[in-house]
């Protein structure tokens, strides 16, 4: 079963063309990554795929449901966690929780999730007093705590140490194997690498390329997506 259905998506910011005839689906229970450089549409794909934005062409299906029409009801089946999320400085991680369950008709028990993201410790201390990866931990919990079926992770790990990036990626293989379809936005290739079942290269609106890691970089001949990329812009930086 297709999770997100995208076809010829197109968004244009006066005369640029941000998005410009992107397609591709996302099956239920993949890690779908979309990955490339700054300005090259992601974040503008992952907008119109959770309804913030309005396409200019194009048809978008997340659990079957057009984003821009069915904003609410898909709200209650999406986790969204953006990039520079953040939260007010003083409020405590327990409060954060049950304030994001209240958001919800049938959320997950809001301390049990907390406990599941190692955030039980945490729970009186206050946002701005976390670390990085304490925050990142923070939000990706908030995103789930909905129970969701889609989760749509842009730049999770932008900004964090190593060892915190690497607990990110630990947390996102769980998420996977709970069954939930995960979308991973990121401009780091080894992220998308290691993380998605199958990933699209974006570039200057476009998906220049479409598969497993392991398909895109046998097709350009290349050792790693990193590489790859650089092979389909016909550069060697
Ligand atoms: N609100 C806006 N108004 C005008 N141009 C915009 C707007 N948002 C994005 N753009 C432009 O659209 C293009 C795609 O931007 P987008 O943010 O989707 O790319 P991205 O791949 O997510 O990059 P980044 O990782 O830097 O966010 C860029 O050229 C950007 O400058």
């Amino acid at each position: 079963m297709e999770a997100i259905e995208v076809t010829d998506l197109r968004k244009t910011y006066g005369d640029r063309n941000a998005v410009d005839g992107v397609t591709f689906t996302v099956r239920a229970g993949e890690t779908f990554g979309i990955v490339g450089h700054n300005g090259a549409g992601k974040t503008t794909t992952v907008e119109c795929l959770i309804g913030l934005k309005r396409p200019d062409g194009g048809t978008i299906r997340v659990l079957g449901e057009d984003p821009a029409r069915g904003r609410r009801t898909l709200a209650e089946r999406i986790g969204v966690q953006l990039q520079e999320s953040a939260l007010p400085e003083r409020i405590k991680v327990a409060e954060a929780m049950r304030l994001y369950a209240s958001f919800y008709r049938r959320p997950g028990d809001w301390q049990e999730v907390m406990e599941r993201w190692s955030l039980g410790q945490l729970a009186r201390k206050a946002y701005g007093d976390l670390s990085g990866g304490q925050k990142q931990r923070l939000m990706l919990a908030l995103a789930l705590v909905g129970r969701p079926e889609v989760v749509v992770l842009d730049e999770l790990t932008t900004g964090l140490d190593p060892i915190s990036r690497r607990e990110t990626w630990r947390l996102v293989r769980e998420l996977k194997t709970s069954g939930t379809t995960v979308v991973l936005v990121s401009h780091y290739f080894d992220e998308t690498e290691t993380l998605c079942d199958r990933v699209a290269v974006f570039a200057r609106g476009r998906i220049e390329a479409m598969g497993t890691p392991g398909e895109i970089t046998a097709g350009t001949g290349t050792a790693s997506l990193e590489e790859a990329y650089f092979a389909l812009e016909g550069t060697d930086r």
